[in-house]
Order: structure tokens, then sequence, then C-alpha cells
């Protein structure tokens, strides 16, 4: 993209965690440039995001997403952005309501009723029980620790010190989680590549759940997770020890849309 030129582009939030989406189907955006996309997902001298996401043509499905952290750098799975996706792709008039696309994770079934989008993530073969805490990929990776002091817990820095302390280089996102009852938890996530708590982090509301679920803190197989930018529900299946049929749902809406000269 040439200096100075105007990107049209559209802001989406799911349960608070927000994010730069463009229409990316003409291949015109330079997505090595991490210059720019860190620029763009600034919140005081850009747009301001917790990622941002391409939208682009797939061979073998709807469309394809790409992710990006507000850090510049590409990153593995997000399942709030997975569900703003959902939204735009319905916007362009590209699907109507039900959907599969890709992401770097493999195809994803969506369906989208409205505000609400239900979003396939994917199977989940393993969950590593410490003494203190779990690890899973749920698409992207994370850490869940259970704590009594939610409200009050320092996230940022706590989370900073296991991101790093634990997990080196690669990272890992933090997730803290406190019980409400026997099938509620509300949680707060130190989200890896925005290096910093976010109001929700669909990844880990989708581990929070499944971790709990595997720890027997609930029966349920449909669990409520309370984030700090709102609620979301995780539905599942447990079939030999492996989860399948995971989804994530709750609202994912168009905040607004806009050009920036960049
Ligand atoms: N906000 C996301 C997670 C995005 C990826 C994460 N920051 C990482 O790099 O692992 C979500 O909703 O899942």
């Amino acid at each position: 993209m040439n200096l100075q030129q105007k990107l049209l582009f559209y802001k989406y939030q799911g349960t608070g965690n927000d994010f730069v989406l463009i229409d990316n189907r003409n291949d015109f955006f330079s997505k090595n440039d991490t210059r720019l996309i860190k620029f763009l997902c600034d919140r005081r001298f850009g747009i301001g995001a917790d990622g941002l996401i391409l939208l682009e043509n797939d061979k073998v499905s709807d469309f394809k997403m790409i992710y990006y952290n507000s850090d510049g750098n590409q990153s593995t799975m997000c399942g709030n952005g997975g569900r703003c996706i959902v939204a735009f792709a319905k916007l362009l008039d590209i699907i109507d309501s039900k959907t599969v696309f890709s992401a770097i994770d493999g195809l994803h079934h969506a369906a989208i009723n409205g505000s609400v989008v239900s979003l396939q993530m994917i199977d989940v073969h393993e969950i590593n029980s410490r003494r203190k805490h779990f690890f899973l990929n749920t698409g992207s990776p994370h850490h869940v620790q259970i704590v009594s002091n939610l409200d009050t817990l320092a996230v940022h820095q706590e989370g900073a010190k296991i991101r790093y302390g634990i997990y080196g280089e690669e990272g890992s996102n933090i997730n803290f989680v406190d019980q409400v009852d026997s099938e509620t938890f509300n949680i707060r996530t130190y989200e890896r590549g925005v290096e910093g708590e976010t109001l929700s982090c669909g990844t880990g509301v989708t581990a929070v759940a499944l971790a709990m679920h595997k720890n027997n803190n609930t029966k349920s197989d449909k669990v409520n997770i309370v984030t700090r930018g709102g609620k979301l529900q995780v539905t599942f299946t447990l079939e030999n020890n492996s989860y399948t049929n995971v989804r994530l749902i709750g609202e994912a809406t168009l905040v607004f849309k806009g050009e920036i000269r960049c």
C-alpha cells in the first residue's frame, strides 16, 4: 500500500474484545507491515483495537481469516475475532446465516442469528493439569488458574509474570478464574500480543470452560462465562476423553466504519 493512502476499515467488538476488520478480497493490504498494523491498532494515534483481522478469499471455504495481535504480529486463532468476522462476512453479503471459513487452526463452522454468533472451535484432546493451573490449546495457548481474589487481582502484573516466567519466548495467554455457581465462572485474561488485560478473550473463555469441566468444577456441557466485557456461553460434547463440537456463543457487533490515512 502507498503512503498516505486512505484505508477503509470496520471496527467490531465481541464482549469488549475489539478489532479492526479489513476486506482484503482484492489483496491490497501489506500483510507483513508490522508497523502499519501496530499503528492501526494504536488507541491514541490510530483506530484502536486489541487486534486486526483480514477477510480474504479462500479456495475451500466461504472466506479466510488472518489475525494479528495489536503488537502488529500475526498470531494464532482468535475466538472473539472469529465471531466478529462472521458478522462482517454477513454485512458484506458473503454469507447468509451459516458459514464455514478457514483460519490458522483449520476450518470453522459458524451460525449467525441477529447479533449472536455461534462459532465452532477446534476439538481439544489434551488438557494438562499442573499443581496450580491447567494448560490447553483452544486454537491459541491458554494457562488457566483458579483464584479467590479475581476483582482485586493485578491481572497485568501477575499475567506478565506467568506469561514470561513459565512460557518463555512463545508465551501463552493467561486466564484467572473464579467460580460463581455450578455452571458459571467469572474470568479475567492477560492476552499475549496485546501484553495486557483485555475485556474478553474467546479462546480463553473456551479454555476456562473446558478446564473447569475437566477438573469437575462443573458437570454441565453448557458453561456460562462472565468476562469484564460481557457474557459468553461455551457448549461441547465429551467423547473418549476429547472435547468435540465445541461452540463459543455470544454477541458480535459493528461499532463503526471509517477511513484512515496511513
Ligand atoms: N482475543 C483472542 C485471542 C487472540 C490471540 C491471542 N492474543 C494470542 O496471540 O494467543 C480471542 O478472542 O481468542
